[in-house]
């Protein structure tokens, strides 16, 4: 169960101001459900959890268990939302240190030449029992042509082509149906492919195969987080009005002024998902001028970096709060005979304990300080609740960017640094 609460925002937002936001919460979301909105062609994100196909969950959970037994190391080669959600969903439900299966790495997201020569490095040096590493690499982009990821693909490609005399199958594609240069190696090599829908764009992607086979390669459960998702879509169809309020009340909060929105979480292994979120709402958003800057801060840790912005800087930014209420964790504050730090008066208190505390504390101060908070609770962490959550946020960003008039699908922005970029290049 996700709770999201908003009162702590709605209090900085007139009643007619809110109801008003309301309205238009209310007939975006008729235009996501009518498909009449702009970018209609689009909406393949709902398509995959009105109508599930379960033969797909079923391949991609076969090649990753083929996957899991043979790889040391697996290769998530992608940028955007051709990887962002799969690392949300692996970071958040994996542990911290060591894994029962391959190591995941990833490459093609930016263009450091000595990420990957040092990747190069680490792949060849031996694993735990002293043998060379098995690796696997999944290259994922719908495009088939972002430079990013054609480039740390092509060097990887060719270094496991003169490693491996079984690239075909340790190579797997994950693009659009037709099209792109990497249909073209497809072609050449025989690699294994899966197909990202053509009605479904890269950042309202992780529950096709897309996030789904590295979510499953690392071992968590994708029919859980699926079928989660499933069913937060018929209850949110049957019911929206949760979305509707967030939606309202952050859009009003926009029309007030505010210029950012600040996702906080206080369980590091949340950091990717606020990630995640941030590219979802900022490539939706942010565009004819408008939407409010998708931020991401982790606490405690940033507390001691931006807390100050955020208490007394420019009051021109909301917060939401990321909660888990319960966690599973054993370490408890234990009393010594001397208390020479002072930390006898924890005694008995668990870090999630303490940890929790911590967040009240913030939530009360920003409030108090100024800042609107929307708060949302997952009661644990695990494959369902991040499946609610990832659905709550898809239809929740496609509603409030109707709200602001814009069209939630396209992205034409991102394309004037590669224009630049290419032109500097020389590419013709
Ligand atoms: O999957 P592709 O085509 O490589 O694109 C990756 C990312 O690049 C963008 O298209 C922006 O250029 C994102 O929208 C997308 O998620």
């Amino acid at each position: 169960m996700i709770e999201i609460d908003i009162s702590r925002a709605r209090s900085f937002v007139k009643e007619r101001a809110y109801n008003d936001s309301y309205e238009k919460a209310k007939q975006a979301f008729e235009q996501v459900k009518q498909r009449n909105g702009a970018g209609s062609e689009w909406l393949g994100w709902r398509t995959l959890l009105s109508d599930p196909n379960d033969a797909i969950l079923e391949q991609l959970d076969s090649l990753a268990t083929a996957i899991r037994e043979d790889a040391d190391v697996f290769i998530v080669c992608g940028i955007g939302g051709s990887y962002l959600g799969a690392r949300a969903v692996i970071d958040a439900l994996s542990p911290f240190f060591g894994t029962d299966g391959p190591e995941i790495l990833y490459a093609g997201n930016q263009m450091s030449g000595q990420y990957l020569d040092e990747l190069i490095g680490y792949l060849e040096e031996p694993n735990a029992e002293g043998e060379s590493k098995s690796v696997y690499l999944n290259v994922i982009s719908k495009s088939g042509t972002t430079l990013e990821t054609a480039l740390s693909f092509r060097i990887l490609r060719n270094w496991m082509e003169d490693r491996f005399d079984d690239i075909s199958e340790r190579i797997v594609c994950t693009t659009s149906e037709e099209g792109g240069a990497l249909n073209e190696l497809i072609k050449k090599h025989g690699f294994p492919k899966f197909i990202i829908p053509d009605d479904v764009g890269g950042r309202f992607s992780v529950l096709t195969p897309v996030g789904l086979l590295p979510i499953a390669v690392a071992g968590i459960d994708i029919r859980s987080l699926f079928y989660e998702a499933v069913s937060k879509f018929e209850a949110l169809e049957e019911d929206p009005e949760p979305v509707l309020e967030y939606a309202a009340v952050k859009h009003a909060l926009y029309e007030q002024g505010k210029a950012i929105d600040l996702f906080t979480t206080f369980e590091p292994q949340l950091n990717a998902l606020s990630g995640w979120l941030q590219q979802l709402l900022g490539e939706s958003e942010g565009k004819e001028n408008q939407g409010m800057f998708p931020a991401k801060a982790t606490y405690s840790t940033d507390l001691h970096s931006l807390g100050q912005f955020v208490q007394e800087g420019p009051r021109n930014m909301m917060e939401t709060f990321i909660q888990v209420d319960s966690m599973n964790e054993q370490v408890e504050v234990q009393a010594e005979d001397e208390d020479h730090d002072g930390l006898n008066y924890l005694e008995g208190r668990s870090f999630h304990d303490i940890n929790s505390r911590a967040l009240e504390g913030t939530l009360q101060a920003h409030h108090e300080g100024g800042v609107p908070c929307v708060v949302l609770t997952l009661d644990k962490l695990n494959a369902q609740h991040i499946g609610e959550f990832i659905y709550l946020y898809e239809l929740l960003t496609a509603v409030y960017c109707y709200c602001l008039d814009v069209n939630p699908f396209n992205q034409p922005g991102v394309e004037f640094y590669k224009k630049e970029m290419y032109q500097l290049l020389g590419k013709q």
